[in-house]
């Protein structure tokens, strides 16, 4: 079944509406979003929706391929990208890159 919701930690909301983080990496539990599908965006810690993205792509990466690249779609430093992956999924190596456009916020 695909998903039509996903959470984010409040602490990416402003980034996420200022068109600033325009990526989200997840495990496989989250890999089952569909290009061109609209997805609600909540608050992982309260539920609070806050916008609506349009999914872009699903694209499988491993940890230690993350780049400068990705980084900068997370605005993040890469060394900043890398901790904040191991803290939310530590020691996961197979990852997604979900990559969306902002519609709705
Ligand atoms: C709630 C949650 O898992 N949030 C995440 C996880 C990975 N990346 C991200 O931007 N947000």
């Amino acid at each position: 079944m695909f998903l039509t919701g996903i959470l984010f930690f409040e602490r990416f909301e402003i980034d996420i509406l200022s068109g600033k983080k325009t990526i989200t990496i997840r495990d496989e539990t989250e890999k089952n979003f569909i290009p061109n599908t609209i997805v609600q965006v909540s608050t992982y810690e309260t539920g609070r929706w806050f916008c609506e993205i349009l999914i872009k792509d699903v694209q499988p990466i491993t940890y230690d391929e993350l780049s400068e690249f990705h980084a900068k779609q997370e605005n993040m430093t890469l060394e900043e990208l890398k901790a904040v992956i191991e803290e939310i999924y530590p020691g996961v190596r197979d990852l997604y890159v979900i990559t969306y456009e902002l519609l709705v916020g």
